[in-house]
């Protein structure tokens, strides 16, 4: 059978992103993002579910600079779950002075942390169910979940639908090696990370790009080049289908200009359509290379 290695430990927000994902797949939990990708990449999985961007807290940062590194892989689905949190304790808890929990999720309860608990540390964890489990062994008061979680570990529910901003949602993909492409469905985003030129304008020439051809971006995120300071890598997520005529004539011009890493076609968990410039549609662009074609064989003045 085939395997999806997950953000986990057992109980993470990642974990019910890939049941949702699995289509009867088995699901093997790993500590990391970075071991998440590694063991796609290793051969050990055929996928890996990680989160990406989050709606309080913005993009996943391991998640973009792990897709941006090493060899490549590319979104094929991708999830999208509402985020509210449960906060944990071990039975018998009087006093929380330390909650621990993922940073993004740390962030999204921020005001709840100052109202209801605001004599308590808060500490990083590597992922909220990380968390849990250390709640569970003694090391933390409090931990800051998944509403699984809340089900998978003996813990006691001190809280539960917390969450500073009510419709928080965040975003998860599920990652393979290059291969087939998901077929197109009129409801779909590419994703590509391009490193420019230093040099005035690059940024701009390249949005302009996809603006001419008709193409609705839906994210842009930079971060660092490591080891390269003052030196970004864009990451864009666009409407539309590589498959489609402006997204691949759009490709292949970032191609021309700088560095582009093809991260994936696939579909929107939301199912919104793509927005399609003016005479930016397959058939405009059908309609223009047929005219190319008769002007070079002198069949068109
Ligand atoms: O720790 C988890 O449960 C995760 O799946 C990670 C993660 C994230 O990286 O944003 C996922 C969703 C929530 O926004 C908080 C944490």
């Amino acid at each position: 059978m085939s395997r999806i290695a997950y953000f986990g430990p057992a109980g993470t927000f990642t974990e019910q992103a890939a049941r949702s994902l699995a289509d009867g797949r088995e699901l093997v939990p790993v500590e990391t993002i970075p071991a998440a990708m590694a063991a796609v990449r290793g051969g050990e999985a055929e996928l890996a579910c990680v989160p990406v961007e989050n709606s309080v807290e913005g993009p996943v940062t391991a998640t973009l600079d792990g897709l941006a590194e090493d060899s490549p892989l590319v979104a094929v689905a991708e999830a999208l779950l509402p985020v509210h949190f449960t906060v944990l304790t071990r039975p018998g808890t009087e006093t929380v002075r330390t909650v621990a929990s993922h940073p993004h999720a740390l962030a999204q309860v921020r005001h709840w942390l100052e109202l209801n608990l605001p004599e308590a540390t808060t500490v990083a964890a590597s992922s909220t169910a990380a968390a849990a489990v250390a709640v569970c062994e003694g090391e933390y008061d409090a931990a800051v979940t998944a509403p699984v979680a809340a089900r998978t570990y003996p813990l006691r529910v001190l809280a539960e639908g917390v969450a500073d901003v009510p419709d928080a949602r965040t975003r998860f993909l599920l990652l393979a090696t290059p291969g087939t492409l998901p077929a197109p469905t009129g409801a779909d985003r590419t994703s590509i990370v391009a490193s420019t030129a230093n040099r005035t304008g690059a940024l701009a020439e390249l949005l302009t790009e996809l603006a001419s051809r008709g193409i609705n971006l839906t994210r842009i995120d930079a971060r660092p080049i490591k080891g390269n300071f003052g030196f970004y890598r864009f990451f864009l997520d666009i409407e539309g289908h590589v498959a489609e005529a402006r997204i691949g004539d759009a490709l292949a011009a970032l191609k021309r200009r700088c560095d582009v890493r093809f991260l994936g076609s696939h579909p929107r968990a939301d199912g919104v359509r793509a927005t399609v410039g003016e005479m930016a549609t397959d058939e405009d662009f059908a309609e223009a290379a047929t005219w190319v074609e008769a002007v070079r064989s002198g069949r068109q003045a």
